[in-house]
């Protein structure tokens, strides 16, 4: 398993956003192409390592959580709600601001309440500034976000995350960026 994922990480081209290394992949981008194939083993991994009965929602991060956490919705039968980047000045919107490597923007919590028992999907943390200031808004919100998924894990960003929030992130495959390639550094499947 997650063969796929490893091969595409280890083709994938780097461009510089400033000093940070931004690696393009599929999952990551949507670029090149995501092939079926890529998304069902991801989805079949993460079915296997979750326990999906006790979730009420699966909530992706916009923007590139929103095909993981649709091929989860399909598999699990589970609802998936998006944290978007549009503000809609609904009744409980709850706005969070998130800061990565190379910029910051705010995001928009909607249709999530109190006691809602949650599994949070994200493509990449990396610095988790995202992770981080969503996790803790869900917090502050009464929402208990049961699993948290990174599918990679760039870095540090997973111990990061984990050392600021105190709860571990579930992510599939490590890598760094050395010499402007991508090294895989663990794969978890
Ligand atoms: O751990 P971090 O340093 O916070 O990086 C991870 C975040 O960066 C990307 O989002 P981005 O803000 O680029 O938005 P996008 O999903 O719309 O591409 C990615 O989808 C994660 O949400
Ligand atoms: N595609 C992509 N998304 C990211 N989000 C945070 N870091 C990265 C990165 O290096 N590549």
């Amino acid at each position: 398993m997650l063969e796929e994922l490893k091969k595409t990480l280890e083709e994938a081209p780097i461009v510089k956003k400033g000093n940070y290394n931004y690696f393009i992949h599929p999952v990551t981008d949507g670029i090149p192409a995501v092939k079926p194939e890529l998304l069902r083993e991801i989805a079949d991994t993460l079915t296997q390592k979750i326990n999906f009965e006790n979730i009420d929602k699966i909530v992706a991060i916009e923007a590139m959580g929103i095909h993981l956490a649709t091929a989860l919705s399909l598999k699990t039968n589970i609802p998936f709600v998006v944290i978007r980047k549009r503000h809609y000045g609904l009744p409980n919107e709850h706005q969070v601001h998130k800061k990565t490597g190379y910029g910051e923007s705010i995001l928009y919590i909607n249709d999530l309440n109190k006691n809602d028992n949650i599994l949070l999907i994200d493509d990449v943390v990396s610095t988790g500034g995202t992770l981080i200031a969503v996790i803790n808004a869900l917090i502050d919100m009464g929402v208990t976000v049961d699993t948290a998924v990174a599918v990679i894990e760039k870095g540090k960003g997973k111990k990061i995350v984990e050392d600021e929030i105190g709860m571990s992130i579930l992510t599939l495959i490590k890598l760094d960026v050395v010499n402007g390639h991508v090294v895989i550094e663990s794969v978890n499947d």
